[in-house]
């Protein structure tokens, strides 16, 4: 994983900090992500996929990649592994997100319209 030190991170609560509690991570985790688009910090896996030459295609295909790997990690019955892929899908979701301006409440009202 890219250095999760990059950037300054102003603002946002960095997701690797121990101190974050697990039903926070990914309000901290999405912070991280809104910071590197906008301070756009060298050396960031995040801001790569933002400035990408591709565009959005970079996003777009690598959540088309994660979305084998977890496919292929259930279809294993691997747990370890679904656990891992399913978190590198939903990184690259919210980077989707962020990049065309929705955010975590969007997600969270959308979920809960179909309750
Ligand atoms: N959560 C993630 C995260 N999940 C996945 N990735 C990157 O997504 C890429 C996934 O690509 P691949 O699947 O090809 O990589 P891989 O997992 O080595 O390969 P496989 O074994 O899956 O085939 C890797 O480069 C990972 O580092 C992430 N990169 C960053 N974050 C978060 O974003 C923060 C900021 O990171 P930077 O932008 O790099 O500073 C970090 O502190 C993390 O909290």
């Amino acid at each position: 994983m890219s250095d999760p030190n990059a950037g300054t991170d102003e603002g946002a609560t960095d997701p690797e900090d121990a101190d974050v509690p697990p039903e926070a991570v990914l309000e901290a985790l999405f912070a991280t992500i809104e910071s590197r688009k906008a301070e756009l910090p060298e050396g960031s896996y995040t801001v790569s996929l933002f400035t990408h030459e591709k565009g959005e295609n970079a996003v777009l295909e690598k959540i088309g990649e994660e979305s084998t790997e977890t496919i292929l990690a259930a279809k294993d019955d691997n747990l370890d592994e679904l656990t891992y892929e399913s978190a590198d899908l939903v990184y690259h979701l919210l980077v989707l997100l962020a990049m065309k301006d929705l955010d975590l409440d969007d997600l969270r009202e959308e979920l809960r319209d179909r309750f």
